[in-house]
């Protein structure tokens, strides 16, 4: 059986759109209804036969949904919903996509008090945004891990976990507090690392221009990949994680003021030692057919 059958996605972007795609390929009976706040975004999702409908308001989106999954900015959560507060049915489900847990569940308990939320996050992306960068099948193959509050009704998680599932992803159940610093080490650390790295290549004057476009074959351009990524999501997701990044952020410094002082003392043996073990942990993921690898977020709670 169908774990929903009417589905209503807010926020028609990279990941809404690529939701609304799996779910129309995947479960083709489920009825897919779309608002986005941006006009221009409904516009080309009616263009592009994106949904079953596309509304105009937040509200006449949810009015017979039976899950809502909210796919904005992290710190729009709460504003989306809001919005649909007063239309939402009383048995329908919310859940959201967003980056970072706990402040999003903090602001939707907020704005729907009493409603049944199970957030998720479907750890699978790229670097561009919007209705038309979507494609339906994101999510296949990569983890996507839920987050229920304490005393979700176990009924719920199920749910959500299918419709996630049925998209082609594996699923995980997490504590938000755990996932957020998991994810803070995994995904934002090294959005993070990018931007920086970017940034200061494009301040040194010698080597811009010309000379960082012409040269960016190899690592770097790697690098400006990530640091494309969209600017709203990425200072939302830092905010919103403040403090597991800030705890992150402070190992990470540590960690490479040894790897400074290892090169200003000439200490080859620590540079070698380091660069082997991480050289073994990429080999150790390829042999096991991982080239794209799902990292283990470790034990389910
Ligand atoms: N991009 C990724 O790689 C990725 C991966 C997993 C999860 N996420 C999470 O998914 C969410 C969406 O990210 P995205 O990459 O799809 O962004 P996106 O910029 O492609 O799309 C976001 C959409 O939300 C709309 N929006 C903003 N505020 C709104 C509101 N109050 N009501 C209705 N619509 C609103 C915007 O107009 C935009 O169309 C974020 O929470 C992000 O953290 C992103
Ligand atoms: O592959 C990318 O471009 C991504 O940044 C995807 C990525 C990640 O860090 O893995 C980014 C943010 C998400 O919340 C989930 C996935």
């Amino acid at each position: 059986m169908l774990p929903f059958s009417r589905v209503t996605i807010i926020g028609l972007g990279l990941i809404g759109s690529s939701l609304a795609r799996a779910i129309r390929e995947a479960m083709p009976t489920v009825r897919v209804t779309g608002h986005d706040a941006d006009a221009g975004v409904r516009e080309i999702a009616r263009a592009i036969d994106l949904c079953d409908d596309v509304t105009d308001t937040a509200g006449a989106s949810v009015t017979d949904a039976d899950l809502v999954v909210l796919c904005v900015p992290v710190r729009a959560m709460g504003a989306a919903a809001a919005e649909i507060a007063d239309d939402l049915p009383a048995e329908a489900i919310i859940s959201d996509v967003g980056s970072c847990k706990a402040d999003v569940l903090a602001q939707l308990n907020i704005a729907l008090p009493g409603r049944t939320v199970i957030p998720a996050h479907p750890v699978a992306g790229t670097e561009n945004s919007g209705p038309e960068a979507g494609f339906a099948s994101l999510f296949r193959g990569r983890w996507c891990i839920v987050t229920p509050p304490a005393d979700a009704d176990p009924a719920a998680v199920e749910r959500v976990s299918e419709l996630w599932r049925r998209v082609g992803a594996d699923v995980e159940t997490m504590d938000p507090a755990h996932h957020d610093l998991v994810l803070a080490v995994t995904s934002h650390l090294p959005h993070l690392i990018a931007y920086t790295i970017v940034g200061t290549a494009s301040d040194l004057e010698d080597v811009t221009q010309s000379e960082v476009i012409k040269y960016s074959a190899g690592g770097f351009r790697d690098f400006t990949r990530i640091a494309a990524s969209d600017p709203t999501m990425w200072r939302d997701v830092f905010l919103a994680n403040k403090d597991a990044v800030l705890e992150m952020l402070q190992r990470f410094s540590e960690d490479l003021s040894a790897l400074q002082r290892a090169i200003r003392w000439n200490d080859g043996d620590a540079l070698f030692n380091l660069f082997t073990r991480t050289r073994a942990i990429r080999r150790s993921i390829i042999e096991q057919g991982q080239d794209d690898p799902k990292p283990d977020f470790g034990r389910s709670h």
